[in-house]
């Protein structure tokens, strides 16, 4: 981590901090629902209706007392929780583990993927009842369209929810832009590098405009130089437009760099919660080896 860039880092904890949630639904995972039955607070009555989400500020993620078990074939179980954590408007947060650790499931319950079967999870104080247009989430498999050029993959999700063409062609451009694809639009997808494809992922999602980014090991097939160019993309867009980001990866030294502050799970559970300035890889290590 450089001094540099960690001064560049913006300060969340600034009560003005403002950013758009998705004025679009997601793109990524499973078809949304629209945020069914969701409580009518005046103060934030957007988030109860998704056609009026474009100007919901400070939206804070919790989970509270959230459990999530899967069943096993011999009634095992295994999963997550019951943990509590809070995601700050505007924060980076990476979470570590070592496989198996619930990270994946993690970002699940947060997109509202995986109801739990305990506690709730909420957003900007609501209950978040299924998938919510404000959370994207982009997961390892890419999963992109190979009939649909770039272009075509990233409009994807604005053109199911009937985003003006117009407005359609500028997010595209302007998402494609951001991630170093720029002249990329009109290419089909298997004539794309690994690397590209993951970059066509993150702009498809960009182009949501989402409030929060859960990314889960976006970045996992990349070698090192590819993946430091596009984690400092990642910082750029997370600069300049204040999304909530929450970021899975195994690299422990990559969840630093990047991280203003780290959770680590270890079966479920969280073993730590630290700001990244005061941890040390090693010292990382060490408390996920002895957990
Ligand atoms: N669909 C499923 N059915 C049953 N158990 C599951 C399922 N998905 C995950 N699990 C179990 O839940 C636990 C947490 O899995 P999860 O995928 O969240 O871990 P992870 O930390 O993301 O792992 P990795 O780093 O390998 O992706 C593991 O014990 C896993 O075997």
């Amino acid at each position: 981590m450089t001094s540099e860039r960690r001064r560049a880092r913006p300060n969340t904890q600034s009560p003005g901090l403002l950013f758009k949630t998705a004025d679009f639904k997601q793109t990524e995972g499973p078809a949304l629902s629209a945020p069914a039955k969701l409580k009518t607070v005046s103060a934030d009555a957007a988030f109860s209706d998704p056609s009026r989400t474009s100007a919901v500020r400070g939206a804070t993620l919790e989970l509270l007392d959230v459990a999530y078990q899967y069943s096993g074939r011999r009634g095992q179980k295994a999963g997550l929780g019951p943990l509590n954590l809070k995601v700050g408007a505007g924060e980076f947060l990476t979470v570590v583990g070592p496989s198996g650790s619930g990270k994946s499931t993690l970002l699940s319950v947060l997109a509202g993927f995986l109801k739990p079967q305990a506690g709730e999870v909420r957003l900007a104080g609501h209950k978040v009842q299924g998938p919510h247009p404000a959370l994207t989430l982009v997961q390892q498999e890419h999963a992109l369209f190979p009939w649909l050029t770039v272009a075509g993959n990233v409009a994807f999700g604005l053109r199911s929810q009937k985003v003006p063409r117009d407005e359609q062609r500028r997010r595209v451009a302007e998402a494609l832009e951001q991630v170093g694809l720029g002249d990329y639009g009109d290419r089909r997808v298997h004539e794309l590098s690994g690397g590209q494809k993951q970059r066509v992922s993150l702009a498809r999602a960009l182009a949501t405009r989402p409030g929060l980014l859960l990314l889960d090991e976006p970045f996992s097939a990349l070698d090192a130089r590819t993946r430091t160019e596009i984690s400092e993309q990642l910082l750029g867009i997370w600069r300049r437009q204040q999304v909530t980001v929450v970021f899975v990866t195994h690299n422990l030294e990559e969840a630093l760099e990047l991280g203003q502050r780290v959770v680590a799970l270890r079966g479920g559970e969280v073993v730590l919660d630290a700001q990244t300035a005061e941890l040390s890889a090693g010292a990382l290590r060490e408390v996920l080896d002895e957990a």
